[in-house]
C-alpha cells in the first residue's frame, strides 16, 4: 500500500509539473516569506503539544469529515491551542490538495506541515511555494540515500522535515539523518495495523534534544496521557479532531 500511495503522489506531482515547471515553482518557493521556526513552536514544555491535522479521509478509515473550508477548521485549531497544523495534500485516498494547504496558510500564523507521500524535490518546492514550514518524510518509503538528499533539500529551503518511523530500525535511520524532529507512527502504512505501544518501545532511541512526536491513534485524552507518559513532546492527531468539536477536544489534550 505504501508503494502505491507514493507512486500515486509522484504521478500527480509529475502531472502538475507539466503545467508548472520546476523553475517556476522554485522561484515561488524562494520569494515566500521565510519558513517559521518549527523547533521553537514544538519545543518541549510543561504540557503536550498538538499537531492538528486537516484530514477528510484515509485508506484505512474511509471518509471522516467533509471539511468544505479547511481554513476555518485550521483557524479553530489555532484558537484551540495547536502548535502546528498538518494538512494532508494527498488527493487519491486522503482527498486533500495543495489548494487546501494554501488556504490554511492564509488563515493561521502557526507553522503548517505538508503531509503527503514525498519522494521528489519538486514536491518539497511545491510545499514551500504554498507556504508550508514542514514536510513529512516517511523513512519506510525511501532508500536512505534519497532520504538524506530530500532531508538536506528541505533544510536548505529553511523547512523542517518531520521524519516518520515505524520500527526501531527506522528510528535509527531517522536519527542517522540528524533529524531534529522525529515522529513514530502507530499505524503501519503497509498493513494499516495500529500499535499504540510502539512509541514507548522506541522513544529511548531518540536522542535528547530531538523533538519526539507520537503519531496516530489518539481517540481520547487517555491516549494522549499514554503517549505523554511514554515521553512524547507532541502528538499528531487527525480523526479525533475532525470528528469532534476541535476547540474543546484540543483544550482537553492541552491539559496533559
Ligand atoms: O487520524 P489519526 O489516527 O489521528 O492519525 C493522524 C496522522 O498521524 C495520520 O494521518 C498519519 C501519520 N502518518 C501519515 C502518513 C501519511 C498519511 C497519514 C499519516
Amino acid at each position: 500500500m505504501l508503494e502505491q500511495l507514493l507512486a500515486g503522489s509522484l504521478e500527480d506531482a509529475r502531472a502538475r509539473r507539466e503545467l508548472a515547471p520546476i523553475e517556476t515553482v522554485e522561484a515561488e518557493a524562494l520569494t515566500r516569506a521565510p519558513a517559521l521556526d518549527v523547533l521553537e513552536a514544538l519545543a518541549p514544555t510543561d504540557h503536550i503539544r498538538v499537531i492538528a491535522e486537516v484530514k477528510r479521509a484515509s485508506p484505512s478509515r474511509g471518509d471522516l469529515a467533509e471539511i468544505a473550508e479547511p481554513q476555518a477548521l485550521a483557524a479553530k485549531y489555532e484558537a484551540g491551542g495547536a502548535s502546528v497544523v498538518s494538512v494532508l495534500t494527498e488527493e487519491r485516498k486522503f482527498k486533500g490538495s495543495l489548494a487546501d494547504l494554501e488556504s490554511v496558510r492564509k488563515a493561521v500564523s502557526i507553522p503548517v506541515l505538508r503531509k503527503d507521500f514525498i519522494g521528489d524535490e519538486y514536491q518539497i518546492l511545491e510545499a514551500r511555494a504554498a507556504g508550508a514550514d514542514l514536510v513529512l518524510l516517511i523513512v519506510a518509503a525511501l532508500p536512505q540515500d534519497r532520504l538524506v538528499q530530500l532531508h538536506d533539500f528541505a533544510r536548505e529551503l529553511g523547512m523542517t522535515p518531520l521524519v516518520e518511523a515505524h520500527s526501531a530500525d527506522e528510528v535509527a535511520r531517522a536519527v542517522d539523518l540528524g533529524s531534529q524532529l522525529i515522529g513514530v507512527n502507530a499505524r503501519d502504512l503497509r498493513t494499516f495495523e495500529l500499535d499504540r505501544d510502539l512509541f514507548g518501545r522506541v522513544a529511548d532511541q531518540i536522542p535528547a534534544g530531538v523533538i519526539r512526536v507520537a503519531e496516530s491513534a489518539v481517540l481520547d485524552v487517555a491516549d494522549v496521557e499514554h503517549y505523554r507518559a511514554a515521553g512524547a513532546d507532541a502528538v499528531l492527531v487527525g480523526e479525533a479532531l475532525v470528528t469532534n468539536d476541535p476547540i474543546a477536544t484540543l483544550k482537553s489534550y492541552l491539559s496533559v
